[in-house]
């Protein structure tokens, strides 16, 4: 496991603006609840914060940079290069609340991150105009589709409606031959 130090985050955080995806790209940059948790097919090992000072000081940073959000649990993703992906999916699981905020740390190799608008929500069939609803275009836009590079030391914030209205993937690259960590963030409710 890597241990990258505060050093490496900086503080620029670019909004993308109001509306979905909800999410913010800087330039930058364990717990209650998790044992309910299945991820990508398997349980997950829940550990202390505790043993772990550095991811510690990492969620300090995050917490410095988002005033105002909290977060309890971190989920570690290791890519060991270009093969390793995720699919799509969203992060909607009931323990992160309707609204779920997720905080993303990305260390070492560059790869692309992609959102995808979920079938039913594109920006054609929700805008209010007149037309009768069996009368809209069906087609995608390219409002309903984001990508962006998260680089060594990136932090990118979904919140709001992001994982009810879209789904995001980390897709396989070829070109990607190193290492990436990614750390996610995620405040899991108390029941
Ligand atoms: O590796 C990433 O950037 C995303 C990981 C992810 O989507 C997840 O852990 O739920
Ligand atoms: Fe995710």
């Amino acid at each position: 496991m890597m241990s990258p130090g505060n050093s490496s985050i900086t503080s620029t955080i670019t909004s993308l603006g109001p509306d979905p995806p909800f999410a913010s790209l800087a330039d930058l940059a364990l717990s209650a609840g998790l044992p309910d948790l299945i991820y990508s097919g398997y349980q997950p090992h829940a550990h202390s914060w505790d043993n772990f000072p550095p991811l510690k000081d990492i969620l300090d940073a995050v917490h410095k940079m988002l005033p105002g959000s909290t977060f309890n649990s971190l989920l570690l993703n290791r890519y060991k290069g270009g093969n390793d992906y995720v699919g799509w999916h969203s992060d909607d699981e009931k323990l992160y609340g309707s609204t779920p905020e997720i905080a993303s740390v990305s260390f070492g190799c560059e790869r692309d991150f992609i959102l995808k608008k979920k079938s039913g929500k594109s920006s054609q069939e929700r805008r209010s105009d007149d037309k009768p609803p069996l009368k809209r275009s069906r087609k995608s836009s390219q409002d309903d589709q984001h990508s962006f590079m998260l680089k060594h030391g990136s932090l990118l914030v979904m919140r709001g409606n992001t994982q009810r209205d879209w789904l995001h993937s980390v897709p396989k690259r070829a070109k990607a031959e190193t290492t990436r960590i990614n750390l996610t963030f995620r405040l899991v409710l108390q029941e």
